[in-house]
């Protein structure tokens, strides 16, 4: 059983989050008792992840509303358009929060001119929707990483085992449950087809070397840590079979925004001839955007990169710039891993256009 980031019980209304700052030294449940909470447990980066953050912000206004009466179906809709806009301002780059924003705006909008439809009905309809988020989503990553999994197989000979890079964390404690990219590196291990895997300590957060390691220790998963600076020395020693990471927000394009130093692999994976593959649900498909150029870059507090928890470790006074993100071209990308499939960049804009979610 994976690690879980996020804990909902619809009998008693309970959302509860692993408090991912404080990992691996200390295992603590947050309550999240709505919107205000869900806002700021996704800023600080208590919760974490793409998928997660649309998954906690969508169930924080469920938890919220669920016992509120409303007079109308009209008052129903101005509230949650105003609250899931206010959920999307959290955090700017991952786009599956904006997306399901949209699209709840946009079933509260039908629902409520619907005459059919009583507000009572308006509201459970609602609300069921946003709890199937959950499930979806461990359903979406489990395709996607058997999907990854059977890609990568089919580059390598017969059925020698492989050597997986990945950056950040995209597992069980980014999404709802198995993970993206390491949802990959899970079916794999499955299969009996995993060597071993090489997760970046993934600075100035260390998402590598506080979770996905943690994560990949909790299920015995053959692994080592590396430094982010250690890649290219690491794909030059080693024979590395795929990098395989998570996605923020892909572009119509299959530009790829994902975490910081994610771009730099992905060059001396070109320059070293190893595949390297984006591993994301079609929620993460921003198909508005034509390119990554369009994609805004969260810059984070100088904090995160001066201070390791209460200690500094840069000099006091020191100039910082603290991106969360870069942004992958797609002539870098070898595939991108969804549930729907793996497509080449330049498929992507046909795929949008025929698979729905
Ligand atoms: C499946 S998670 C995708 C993505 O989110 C992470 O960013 P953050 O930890 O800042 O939320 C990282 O970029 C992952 O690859």
């Amino acid at each position: 059983m994976s690690l879980r980031a996020i804990i909902y019980n619809q009998e008693t209304n309970n959302l509860e989050i692993l408090d991912q700052l404080l990992l691996p030294a200390a295992t603590k449940y947050l309550k999240v008792r709505g919107v205000e909470d869900g806002w700021k447990v996704i800023n600080k980066m208590q919760v974490r992840g793409a998928p997660a953050i649309a998954i906690v912000g969508c169930l924080s206004l469920v938890v919220e509303i669920q016992n509120e009466k409303f007079e109308s179906k009209k008052q129903l809709r101005q509230e949650v358009e105003g609250k899931l806009n206010y959920l999307v301002s959290s955090r700017p780059t991952a786009v599956n929060m904006k997306s399901a924003a949209e699209e709840l705006i946009e079933l509260a909008n039908q629902l409520s001119k619907d005459e059919a439809v009583s507000l009572e009905d308006m509201k459970t309809k609602f609300l069921t929707t946003i709890r199937q988020m959950l499930e979806k989503d461990i359903a979406d990553n489990t395709a996607i990483g058997d999907n990854g999994a059977k890609e990568i197989l089919s580059l390598v000979s017969g059925d020698s085992p492989v050597r997986i890079i990945t950056h950040c964390n995209t597992g069980s404690l980014a999404t709802a449950g198995y993970g993206t990219a390491l949802g990959v590196i899970r079916s794999l291990n499955t299969m009996k087809r995993l060597e071993h895997v090489y997760c970046t300590e993934t600075r100035p957060y260390n998402q590598g070397a506080r979770l996905t390691a943690y994560e990949l220790i909790h299920e015995k998963i053959p692994a080592t840590l590396i430094c982010d600076s250690m890649v290219a020395a690491l794909m030059k020693t080693r024979n590395i079979s795929a990098v395989v990471v998570g996605a923020d927000r892909v572009a119509a394009n299959g530009d790829t925004a994902n975490k910081i130093g994610t771009y730099q692999i992905a060059v001396v994976a070109k320059y070293h001839r190893v595949p390297f593959f984006v591993a994301a649900p079609f929620t993460s498909i921003d198909a508005k955007i034509s390119s990554g150029e369009h994609i805004v870059i969260e810059e984070r507090p100088d904090r995160e990169m001066t201070h390791v928890g209460e200690h500094r470790i840069a000099a006091k006074g020191i100039q910082c710039w603290n991106p969360a993100f870069d942004v992958t071209p797609a002539s870098l990308i070898a595939g991108i891993i969804t549930e729907k499939g793996v497509f080449k960049p330049e498929q992507l804009k046909e795929a949008l256009s025929t698979i729905t979610n």
